[in-house]
């Protein structure tokens, strides 16, 4: 039989670290669609790569460090190559397409697949699942809605009935690729747990297209996964970075060793897990190992993983449903003190770094409104309000350390 076949947009950290060799493991073809012509033509030349497992020691690798895993039955195509997407859409053997390129590169992305649709269409194309592994709530539905606005009407009427778009949750720590060699530009290192949970309800189950792949959990209540996820390992890295910028701390574990900043973490992940375990519904003491576990995963040191890619883009992290604010929200609900979450707040807010740009706007705000202003703006906490001053008094303890 021949084989069946994945696209996947985007051989970036999580494309060739996570989703792409889960796709291989159970049993597809990869063809990466990306902008990178390096990556593409590499792919295209050697066909495979390995998975370096960087685990801390800890878990599954006692002994040695680094274990490795070979990804074969790949390639690639160019996104700006129009024609070579919309041949692989019409490819009857490609029977789910996913996406890790960042959320802002989403709507970049829609037209492509829009078109990939059309064809698949007019060439009576079958089933085909859509899930983008981005870190955010609702990110397939977000895609979902940019691909429409490019279908026409009989388009629209036949992906609904073809196409299913699930949200999922994605959670493995890949950072950039480093100290592979020239030799191997597609070697990927990455931490050896992962989740990758998906929306059972919005897949289409269709013959051969059927799903979970090797690896991927399938649920009837993602909410409750992305809450923990995002509120749990993301808003604990991301206050991690803030606060290690601060020290000036290089890397996630050397931030997360500094007893400092490994208390106003660990305070900050007990006060969003009382409320996630008061929404969701959640086993206290199985909660309180999950955050033990995520706290390990920061210790890693052989992840030498950048405080200023985990700190990246900070006005989106400080987005009203995000990994910062989206907890102190829910905390709120129901009546839980948050200090160690509004001190990871106001770190944000003490983010300074020139190239990225999201920083220098934030630092921006700050200058011309003032703390307080710039934190009413950002959190819809009003000057006055308890929450805004205590973000407005964390900011100037902060600030200290900074000056230190
Ligand atoms: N790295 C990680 O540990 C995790 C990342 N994620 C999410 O996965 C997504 C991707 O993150 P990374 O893989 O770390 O980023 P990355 O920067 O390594 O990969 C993104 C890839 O998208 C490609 N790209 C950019 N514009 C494109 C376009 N118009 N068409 C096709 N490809 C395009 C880039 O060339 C790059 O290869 C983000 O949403 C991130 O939040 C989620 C969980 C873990
Ligand atoms: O990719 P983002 O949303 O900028 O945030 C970085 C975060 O994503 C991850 O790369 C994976 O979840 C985490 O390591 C980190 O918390």
């Amino acid at each position: 039989m021949p084989q069946k076949k994945a696209i996947h947009f985007g051989a970036g950290n999580i494309g060739r670290g996570f989703i792409g060799p889960l796709l291989v493991q159970s049993g597809y073809h990869v063809v990466f669609a990306d902008v990178d012509s390096h990556i593409i033509d590499e792919l295209n030349t050697k066909h495979a790569y390995e998975v370096h497992i960087l685990d801390n020691g800890t878990d599954a690798v006692k002994e040695k460090k680094e274990r490795r895993e070979s990804v074969g039955e790949v390639s690639g195509i160019l996104t700006t190559h129009m024609d070579d997407v919309i041949k692989e859409f019409e490819d009857p053997h490609v029977q789910i397409v996913t996406t890790a390129v960042g959320p802002p590169v989403l709507e970049k992305i829609a037209p492509a697949i829009a078109k990939g649709l059309q064809g698949r269409r007019s060439t009576s194309g079958g089933v085909l699942n859509v899930i983008a592994c981005e870190n955010m709530v609702n990110q397939t539905k977000t895609l979902k809605d940019l691909v429409t606005r490019h279908l026409e009407s009989e388009d629209r009427a036949w992906a609904e009935e073809h196409v299913g778009w699930a949200d999922c949750s994605v959670d493995r720590i890949v950072p950039p690729a480093q100290g592979f060699g020239e030799s191997h530009p597609l070697d990927v290192g990455v931490e050896d747990f992962y989740e990758w949970v998906v929306d059972e309800d919005a897949l289409k189950q269709d013959g051969e297209a059927r799903l979970p792949l090797t690896g991927m959990k399938l649920t009837k209540d993602l909410e409750g996964y992305i809450h923990r996820k995002l509120f749990t390992l993301n808003c604990g890295h991301a206050i991690t970075a803030y606060l290690g910028y601060l020290k000036g701390y290089k890397t996630v574990d050397q931030a997360i060793k500094d007893a400092q900043i490994r208390d106003i973490v660990k305070g900050a992940l007990e006060e969003s897990g009382y409320a996630l375990v008061k929404k969701h519904g959640f086993k206290q003491e199985e909660h309180e190992q999950y955050i033990q576990k995520t706290l390990a995963r920061f210790e890693n040191p052989n992840l030498k993983d950048d405080v200023s890619r985990v700190g990246r883009q900070p006005l989106r992290k400080l987005g009203r449903g995000d990994r910062l604010l989206g907890p102190v929200y829910l905390a709120k609900e129901y009546g839980i003190p948050v200090p160690d979450l509004l001190r990871g707040v106001a770190a944000a807010f003490l983010y300074d770094v020139k190239d990225d740009p999201q920083s220098v706007e934030l630092q921006e705000k700050v200058k011309v409104k003032g703390v307080g202003g710039a934190v009413e703006e950002v959190t819809e906490f009003e000057v006055g309000s308890g929450e805004n001053e205590t973000v407005v008094k964390s900011y100037e303890e902060l600030k200290k350390w900074k000056a230190a």
